[in-house]
């Protein structure tokens, strides 16, 4: 009988597809162990459930967690509850290199030791989708700067868009990769990563000035707000929107909606009040974690499926059919020689921008505890300031103050 593997995913649409597709092709090249694929609902949903069936000693063997969920899965980690992916394939006895994977995507994910913890599978970066023929019939180009930004949905509403701009994810994009994008922390110890006595600093005037600016495009009916995750996609494929950032990783199920329209992706608006060109972008997406609890036969199989997704072949077509980068030098060479960036431009925006410069204390990306509730408290905060309740400066301090309580709650529980 095979080694049976649960793996709880919350990969929905043409990404669903692609990742059950992987545990099937995987399944028919072995004869000792079987991958079972099932997607649990959101990030969110997926982890909680997770957490709930570890509890209760009915835990998958793979889960999947969003970037945010980091410092929680590593303090499980400290309590023994996960099985580390450098430990895992070593088990395994299978020849892992983790200098095969970008240092960007990897430094996310490894601890004080530089041990790999979790398998990077799905890595985004947001980037500026655009709607070309709405732009082109706006008379206006791809804007490159905050200033354009505005100039451009100016345009684009005068000549009849109706939520000229958008985003989702906001504290991912708009606080902690604008941040980042500037070279501008947004919390102390090194966004995180130095320590766990981590405060947040993202009330400061750059941040303050920039959600300001957006909250007067929103009352100048610029931009048009749609929800917390992915929610306003709906916006930019239906045309109400015509410039939408949000994570790369949209590119795949907008090449099989979008038909009426054409749409490319460029790099994220600079704030020329703050820089004269863009530091580098931070990572999102999620990693494959393994449970703690289950057998060794079954650990094998998971690392022979860690080993499978992370092959060149695999990742280029992940990365080419989804838009999530290629989380290996390997596969972005292989996407490289096959044409697939000359052929579809702007596909490796998410990766210039991730690796555009060498990555400094406060761009290299951020790892807070209770960030999952730190992210509901930004998007209660900031949809405060979308509706006209509070100004730019009043949310944010909120969100700081909030924020902080919840670190230090998480800071004594872990120390
Ligand atoms: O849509 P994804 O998978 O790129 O994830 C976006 C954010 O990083 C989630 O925190």
């Amino acid at each position: 009988e095979k080694a049976q593997v649960q793996f709880w995913h919350a990969m929905g649409g043409t990404l669903g597809e692609i990742t059950d597709k992987f545990a099937a092709d995987f399944n028919a090249t072995s004869d000792t162990c079987e991958i079972n694929s099932i997607y649990k609902g959101n990030y969110t949903e997926n982890m909680t459930a997770a957490i709930a069936a570890f509890r209760a000693g009915q835990h998958p063997h793979i889960v999947q967690v969003f970037e945010v969920g980091t410092a929680t899965m590593m303090a499980a980690g400290d309590q023994g509850a996960i099985y580390p992916v450098y430990k895992l394939m070593e088990d395994a006895g299978i020849d892992f290199d983790p200098s095969a994977y970008l240092p960007a995507v990897i430094s996310y994910y490894t601890d004080t030791d530089n041990n790999l913890l979790s398998l990077p599978f799905n890595s985004s970066s947001p980037v500026l989708w655009y709607n070309k023929t709405a732009l082109d019939a706006a008379g206006v180009d791809v804007p490159e700067t905050w200033d354009e930004v505005h100039a451009a949905a100016e345009a684009l509403k005068a000549n009849g868009v109706e939520k000229p701009f958008s985003f989702g994810w906001q504290s991912w994009t708009q606080i902690e990769n604008f941040s980042a994008w500037h070279d501008m922390p947004m919390a102390t110890e090194e966004n995180g990563f130095a320590g766990l006595g981590t405060e947040f600093t993202f009330n400061n005037e750059a941040v303050v000035n920039h959600i300001q600016r957006i909250a007067e495009m929103g009352q100048d009916g610029l931009f048009g707000y749609g929800g917390r995750r992915g929610d306003s996609r709906a916006q930019f494929v239906n045309g109400e929107t015509a410039l939408w950032i949000n994570s790369s990783a949209y590119y795949g199920g907008f090449k099989q909606d979008i038909t009426d329209f054409e749409f490319g992706q460029a790099m994220l608006p600079v704030d020329t009040d703050l820089a004269d060109a863009p530091q580098n972008s931070i990572i999102g997406g999620a990693t494959l974690w393994v449970l703690q609890g289950h057998e060794q036969p079954e650990y094998t199989c998971a690392a022979e499926f860690f080993q499978y997704v992370s092959e060149p072949e695999q990742q280029a077509y992940w990365h080419q059919n989804t838009g999530y980068v290629p989380i290996t030098t390997a596969a972005y060479e292989l996407s490289r020689e096959q044409g697939f960036y000359e052929e579809n431009p702007g596909t490796d925006t998410a990766i210039k921008q991730l690796s555009l410069n060498t990555p400094t204390p406060a761009s290299k990306g951020v790892r807070f505890g209770n960030f999952v509730q730190v992210r509901d408290v930004i998007n209660e905060e900031l949809e405060a300031v979308w509706s006209g309740d509070k100004t730019a400066r009043e949310a944010l301090d909120a969100a700081v103050e909030r924020g902080n309580a919840l670190l230090r709650k998480f800071e004594n529980a872990n120390s």
